[in-house]
């Protein structure tokens, strides 16, 4: 068995990783952190864990960590894992970072958007872990970026058409809107029930999110040349879920079924991206709790437009879904150990 710790388990992806991993039938969890909460039983912190797991919190301390568990999670805010992470690399051990702290291949993007970056080495080396792009690098990578949830969802929906270059590359708008576990479980009153509940807000407009800049570093990738966006998340009173709304001009005749083929064949031998048929759009319910990305594709006559529509579950596949995902390849697994279980619906 491998043993396993969550550094972060008391926030979201951390406690969402403790519950997928108790299904991982290769992974003993050995260790989960918490400085709030040190010596608190995790199925304390999360009592849909009782009975699943006896592992007690503790604090973030990397030289005693190190002896408790060979692969690491870290589940902490970004600025936080770039101090953790060298020590736990340099121990030999095998890290999937959830922040943003590893994610930029230009150190100069990511200290525009964050801070000034404290490892710039490491982040020489990491994998950015979008497993149906990256695969092979992550099945050798002893560090992985985990990607962010917002560009999750976007990067699966548009990749395959900038790669075919049926799509204006400078005419991309997307609409996302995330439910509130997207901020973490610490407190504020924007997260408040009285803030989100019964209403829907646009926030961070105008080109400002700190998603920005991933999702162009992937779409430029894909496309093999300079993409930037249009991007306006929005908070939805749901607990967990996105949907991403994609508008991007077609370079070629407004054929939908011919686009729909190009994403089927892309995604054919994926297991965890379900493109739709012509008449299905997806819905957050149906990836709930899931590893899930769907798809659907629609085609604008009048505008020639092609409209994707593409949903995740935040924290699965925008973050501790995804994270397993990557250790199951690092680690020579199967990719879909731990990560089987059909949505959660209703
Ligand atoms: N929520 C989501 O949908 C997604 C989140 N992410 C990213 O994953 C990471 C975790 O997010 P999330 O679970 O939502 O966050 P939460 O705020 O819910 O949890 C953060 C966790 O980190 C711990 N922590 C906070 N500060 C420190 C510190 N300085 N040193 C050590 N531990 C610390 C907290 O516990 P304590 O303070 O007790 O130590 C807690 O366990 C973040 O980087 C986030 O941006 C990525 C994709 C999606
Ligand atoms: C609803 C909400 O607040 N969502 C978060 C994004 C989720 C996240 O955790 O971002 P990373 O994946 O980059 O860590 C936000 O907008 O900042």
């Amino acid at each position: 068995m491998l043993r396993v710790a969550i550094i972060g388990a008391s926030g979201y992806t951390g406690g969402e990783l403790a519950r997928l991993l108790c299904n991982h039938d290769r992974v003993e969890l050995t260790a989960a952190t918490s400085r709030a909460q040190q010596n608190v039983p995790l199925a304390d912190i999360y009592p849909h864990l009782r009975n699943r797991t006896a592992v007690v919190c503790s604090a973030p301390d990397v030289a005693q960590l190190i002896e408790q568990a060979d692969f690491f999670f870290c589940a902490v805010p970004h600025k936080t894992a770039m101090d953790l992470v060298p020590g736990l690399l340099v121990s030999g051990k095998k890290v999937v970072d959830l922040s943003a702290d590893f994610r930029f291949r230009d150190l100069r993007v990511y200290e525009h958007w964050y801070q000034p970056h404290t490892a710039p080495q490491i982040a020489a080396e990491a994998v950015y872990g979008l497993p149906e792009i990256h695969r092979e690098a992550i099945r050798q990578a002893r560090l992985v970026a985990n990607p962010g949830c917002y560009p999750t969802s976007i990067t699966l929906a548009l990749g395959p058409l900038l790669q075919a270059g049926v799509i204006d590359p400078g005419s991309i708008i997307i609409d996302a809107k995330s439910g509130t576990s997207g901020a973490g479980r610490g407190a504020s009153v924007a997260t408040l029930f009285c803030e989100v509940t019964d209403g829907f807000r646009a926030y961070k407009v105008g080109g400002i999110h700190r998603h920005t800049p991933e999702i162009e570093q992937n779409l430029s990738h894909l496309a093999g040349r300079p993409v930037t966006v249009s991007f306006t998340p929005h908070l939805l009173p749901l607990s967990r879920g996105i949907l991403s709304t994609i508008y991007a001009s077609l370079t070629v005749a407004a054929d939908e079924e011919r686009l729909r083929d190009l994403l089927r064949q892309r995604y054919r031998d994926e297991p965890f991206v379900r493109v739709l048929d012509d008449d299905r759009q997806p819905a957050t319910q149906y990836v709930r709790g899931s590893n899930y990305c769907d798809i659907a594709l629609t085609v604008d006559r009048r505008t020639n437009r092609v409209i994707l529509t593409s949903v995740i579950d935040n924290i699965v596949k925008g973050a501790s879904g995804q994270a397993i995902q990557n250790m199951n390849l690092m680690c020579g697994f199967d990719e879909t150990a731990g990560l089987t279980q059909a949505p959660l619906f209703p």
